[in-house]
């Protein structure tokens, strides 16, 4: 069976609460689509605000981050049931801004999984290599070892609903986008991967997106690839242009 695409935006630290309203509303019916999902993941305080925009539409909500306790003495961390509870469906999981500034390691991403898939919260789960490890040619084992700990004690089932984001951080915000050859060869490795460690009926189901740079202008050639299921959008998806990536078609 054909994997549905995903299409996703990740505005990053931008817009605030009325911004966001307002952002919405110019998306809504540009992004209207029978043929993909469409994801909105925004700032925690503009969730509330998106969510009750999306209402009605076929624009689901993600979160951008997310603590793995329940709740308690953690100062300025969002639970996921607060997600849940406000509409939250999908979460972006270990973003390399996160493992950059904000210490985030593999093992802090694979907490993070397991406790969205407790929750019903679909993990947008990020991966990718700098600049250097892709000029020493560790791309590759770079990426299976941060998929393979982001999966610990993930069931095949819940695998089968996961998302991964390929996104290669010199891609990242830079204007220059990976090739789609090599965005797809990392994308297959992703899958083969999940092969190995599951079965190939996960490696089949799970979504695996690519990020970086994604515009109006290579969206459609990047997600014709045979495993490449959509993007994670940064600077393009505060635009009437994700609109264009969105039906891309
Ligand atoms: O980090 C990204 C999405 O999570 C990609 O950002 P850009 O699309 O701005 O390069």
């Amino acid at each position: 069976m054909a994997r549905r695409k995903i299409i996703a935006g990740n505005w990053k630290m931008n817009m605030t609460p009325t911004e966001a309203a307002a952002l919405v509303e110019t998306l809504k019916p540009l992004v209207k689509t029978e043929e993909a999902d469409v994801v909105f993941c925004v700032p925690a305080i503009d969730i509330i605000p998106v969510v009750k925009a999306c209402e009605g539409t076929n624009i689901a909500v993600g979160a951008e981050n997310m603590y793995f306790e329940e709740k308690g003495a953690f100062t300025g961390e969002i639970s996921p049931s607060m997600l849940t509870d406000a509409g939250v469906k999908y979460v972006i999981i270990g973003h390399s801004e996160r493992r950059e500034y904000f210490a985030e390691t593999d093992e802090t991403v694979n907490k993070k999984v397991l406790k969205a898939f407790e929750h019903g919260l679909t993990p947008i789960i990020c991966c990718g290599e700098t600049l250097t490890q892709r000029e020493q040619g560790i791309t590759l084992d770079l990426i299976r070892k941060q998929v393979k700990i982001a999966f610990q004690n993930v069931t095949a089932d819940q695998a089968k609903t996961a998302v991964i984001a390929y996104e290669p951080i010199w891609a990242i915000g830079t204007g220059k986008t990976a090739t789609t050859e090599q965005a797809e060869e990392v994308c297959a490795a992703i899958r083969a991967c999940i092969g190995e460690v599951y079965d190939e009926a996960t490696a089949e189901a799970i979504r695996i997106q690519y990020g970086g740079s994604v515009n109006a202008g290579n969206a459609a050639e990047l997600f014709a690839q045979k495993d490449i299921d959509g993007g994670l959008v940064g600077g393009a998806s505060l635009k009437a242009d994700f609109g264009k990536i969105v039906n891309y078609k």
